[in-house]
């Protein structure tokens, strides 16, 4: 379980990204994180792991106060949280193979990741993880090699090998054609009902974020001002998040992404 209690950043600008935000994710929850540009999204998700600091309030993992850690505690801490980014993160000039295995270097020690002595067992799941994106034939190739949806998949699978928690995910599709886009986002809501994991998606494709996750949460200027389920996302709710603006075609589209489902789930 996550909880986030009072969360507040002020950057040194005097931008208030978020004020006083509370919010609990349950274990296993996949929830989308929706709102306009500057809302606080990714500031949010940062807080969560750290990578910003927050100027107030409160981030609890699994009971453990990740606010008040030392550098040491953090880093351990980490490991339980995968993050996942629009921009894949991958180191290029390496291969899928040692990219995923990347994700260990919170485990494994400095000298045996300099030397690239991984575990077996860390070899095998990585050949597992990355056969269950449909990757496994592309483990020698160089990353500057893959596709869009292939280094996301490659992503994915590094994040999955610290054996997180949660997973922090960060507008993952911004850089994906629509149908890669589902496919990704199909993938990590998969692999976190297999795995029992958590989920917080920033994403700024609202029909996208319905399709796929039960749990939508807005924000707006560093409020939270819509919390439901994501079949409860009407014009109201819309409104409150961004604005007057006439919602009935991104409606029409979320349903039609409903129905499509439907269909060919059937
Ligand atoms: N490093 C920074 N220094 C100063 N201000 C920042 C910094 N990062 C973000 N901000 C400000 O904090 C606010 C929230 O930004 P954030 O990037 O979290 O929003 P977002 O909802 O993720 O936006 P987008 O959807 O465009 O990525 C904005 O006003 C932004 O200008």
């Amino acid at each position: 379980m996550l909880t986030i209690e009072g969360l507040t950043k002020r950057y040194p600008t005097g931008d208030l990204a978020l004020d006083k935000v509370d919010l609990q994710v349950p274990a296993g929850q996949v929830m989308a994180l929706i709102g306009p540009s500057g809302a606080g999204k990714s500031t949010l998700i940062r807080c969560v792991n750290r990578l910003v600091e927050p100027s107030a309030g409160r981030v609890m993992l699994d009971g453990v106060a990740l606010t008040t850690l030392g550098s040491g505690a953090l880093r351990r801490a980490r490991r339980r949280m995968g993050m996942i980014f629009q921009e894949y993160a991958l180191v290029e000039r390496l291969t899928v193979m040692e990219n995923v295995l990347s994700g260990r270097l919170g485990y494994v020690g400095f000298w045996a990741s300099w030397f690239r002595r991984f575990p077996r067992r860390d070899i095998e799941e990585a050949f597992r993880l990355l056969d269950r994106v449909g990757l496994a034939h592309m483990a020698d190739k160089r990353a500057d090699a893959l596709s869009g949806g292939q280094r996301q998949r490659v992503g994915i699978v590094r994040a999955l090998m610290q054996d997180p928690k949660l997973l922090l995910v960060d507008e993952p599709t911004a850089s994906l054609d629509p149908k890669t886009s589902r496919q990704i986002m199909r993938l990590i809501v998969e692999l976190c009902a297999e795995r029992g994991l958590a989920a917080i998606i920033n994403i700024h494709d609202v029909a996208l974020a319905q399709q796929f996750a039960r749990r939508i949460v807005g924000l707006r200027a560093g409020r939270i001002v819509f919390d439901g389920p994501a079949e409860d996302l009407r014009a109201e709710g819309l409104t409150a998040i961004y604005g007057e603006e006439d919602w009935s075609q991104t409606i029409r589209r979320a349903e039609e992404e409903e129905e499509a489902a439907t269909e060919s789930a059937a």
